[in-house]
């Protein structure tokens, strides 16, 4: 088959499915014809990669592209890129203004699918932040620009005497009359990094979405984990089986969002801030 992945990402991505076959039955049917060219590229430019099983299962991602083009999702975030499959969809379903802000420790792995972001055209919607991303987050609602160090924002009168040059001044207006109230501004997340820190993306995260926006969590079944006892769990998966554990309990219960936990991929979870 010209589409066939490797039968241990089948194994990864088949999820809570029946079987392999049920599973490539889908993808055959149903995904792989309709899936854009670039991103079929960058999924075989990252099936070779020692991490590949990371990737957002191209089903799961479907969906996803679907519910940003529901949602008219203009100004996005994602945390968690690797070789940028979800980021890249991101970018093909939003508008030619819209923007991705996406956030991963690691640029590395991102600089594996810019290329191929790059050849579809949609580069100049992303920024791309290589950091951990609970401070990032912090300054967007901090207000604080992500690309321009903050104390120009916080402190005006300590630009030194050096930068009273006309054009920095110029700049610097220019910049605070740019700056715009993050909080409820973004249409859209995709939180897909390290999973212990899911509640705290969560808090910051549902600040930054506007109320009628979106966002997604992924791997909230943990590979079915969250179901079986903790003795029957490979001891490197049990800390983030606890954190998503916890997670899936805590937001079951937030008021603040509809939620719907879909067994797509690893299971994604899909919020809609409500107030
Ligand atoms: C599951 S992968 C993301 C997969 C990606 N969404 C895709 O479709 O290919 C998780 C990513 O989260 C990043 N990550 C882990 N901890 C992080 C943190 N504290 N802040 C930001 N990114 C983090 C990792 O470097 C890794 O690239």
């Amino acid at each position: 088959m010209e589409n066939a992945p490797n039968k241990s990402l089948l194994e990864h991505n088949k999820g809570l499915l029946q079987s392999i076959d049920l599973y490539e039955y889908i993808l055959e049917t149903s995904v792989y014809p309709r899936e854009p060219a670039p991103l079929k590229e960058l999924r075989m430019a990252t099936a070779n990669h020692p991490w590949f099983f990371m990737s957002t299962a191209p089903d799961a991602a479907q969906l996803m592209g679907m519910l940003l083009k529901i949602v008219n999702a203009k100004k996005t975030i994602e945390i968690g890129v690797y070789t940028g499959y979800s980021l890249l969809l991101t970018a093909l379903s939003i508008p030619d203004d819209g923007k991705v802000l996406a956030i991963d420790i690691n640029r590395e792995t991102y600089e594996i699918g810019l290329p191929i972001i790059r050849k579809a055209g949609v580069e100049h919607k992303i920024d791309f932040i290589e950091s951990q991303a609970i401070p990032v987050l912090d300054k967007l609602l901090k207000n604080l620009s992500t690309k321009y160090p903050p104390y120009k924002a916080l402190f005006p009168f300590c630009i030194t005497i050096l930068e009273l040059q006309r054009v920095k001044l110029i700049f610097f207006f220019v910049f605070l009359f740019h700056q715009k109230e993050n909080e409820g501004s973004f249409d859209f997340a995709f939180v897909d990094a390290n999973k212990d820190d899911y509640m705290n993306y969560h808090e910051r995260i549902l600040k930054l979405v506007k109320v009628g926006g979106l966002i997604i969590y992924d791997n909230t079944l943990w590979g079915g984990t969250v179901a079986r006892p903790e003795e029957a769990v490979s001891e490197d998966r049990r800390d983030s089986r606890r954190s998503i554990i916890e997670f899936n309990k805590s937001i079951s219960t937030d008021h603040r969002l509809e939620i719907s936990l879909a067994p797509w991929g690893d299971g994604m979870t899909i919020c809609r801030r409500i107030c």
